[in-house]
């Protein structure tokens, strides 16, 4: 007899299949986006941002791209390192969570060094080797095609150049795995749910869960890399 991996009564994969349900899912989220985020991580996730941030090794003057930017926060970041002699790209595929970026740009007195971009991480409108430094912050796990993102990042990065990856990673350990399950089910998808949006939160267990395993046994994990020269 074949046994199913994990409990069918505690795993039901949310029906979030291609591009477009991932599109719609993101537009959808984006009004309460921030407030969630800030919500459920009690603020850490700023943390985790700023991180991010310095290990890309941005500095001013640099011309640098935030793939799958959402409501903006990496990007806002990089603005200040970069200053205004430097520029951000903030591309995203959602029109929604691009608006609220932009929204957040003119209350947030930033410097005018960004510019939205309405785009495909898989298929970047940019040239070669156009970047000295990029950031993707909870992006690389939502992508249908993680390997052709990749490649699409390192093709408009300079040589030489660093990409910060900021994700959670899929645990080693089974008993942290299913913390982070229990965690997603039990406060997560509940609170979510206040907002009508528990579908859209319940997908993040199955997207972690489809994710890359880290060398750390943490389910909270930056990963970078870095583009060789040749
Ligand atoms: C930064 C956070 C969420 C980003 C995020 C990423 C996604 O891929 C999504 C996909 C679909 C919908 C939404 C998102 C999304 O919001 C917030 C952190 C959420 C985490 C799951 C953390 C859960 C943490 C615990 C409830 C409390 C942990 C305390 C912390 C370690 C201090
Ligand atoms: C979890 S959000 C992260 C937003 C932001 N980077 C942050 O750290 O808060 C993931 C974002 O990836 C975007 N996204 C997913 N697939 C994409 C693709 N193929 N091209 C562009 N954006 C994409 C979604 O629209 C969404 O805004």
């Amino acid at each position: 007899m074949m046994l199913a991996p994990y409990p069918i009564s505690t795993f039901r994969p949310t029906p979030v299949r291609c591009a477009n349900d991932r599109q719609a899912l993101f537009s959808r989220i984006a009004p309460v986006y921030d407030n969630l985020n800030d919500l459920l991580s009690l603020g850490q996730h700023r943390i985790w941002k700023r991180m991010s941030v310095s290990w890309s090794r941005a500095k001013l003057g640099d011309r640098v791209l935030d793939v799958c930017c959402g409501s903006g926060d990496l990007a806002f970041l990089l603005s200040n390192k970069v200053g205004s002699d430097g520029k951000v790209i903030g591309l995203d595929f959602s029109k929604e969570q691009l608006m609220v970026a932009s929204s957040r740009s003119s209350t947030k007195n930033c410097l005018k060094n960004i510019e939205w971009v309405e785009g495909d991480a898989l298929d970047l409108p940019f040239a070669d080797d156009w970047f000295d430094a990029i950031t993707m912050g909870y992006g690389l796990r939502n992508v249908v095609n993680k390997q052709k993102a990749m490649q699409e990042i390192l093709r408009v990065l300079k040589p030489g150049s660093t990409v910060s990856i900021l994700d959670f990673n899929k645990s080693n350990e089974p008993l942290a795995s299913s913390i982070t399950e229990l965690m997603i089910d039990n406060i997560v998808v509940p609170v979510a749910s206040v907002y009508g949006l528990s579908e859209e939160y319940r997908y993040l267990k199955s997207s972690i869960r489809e994710f890359l395993t880290g060398i750390g046994e943490t389910c909270f994990r930056s990963r970078i890399f870095y583009r060789p020269t040749l």
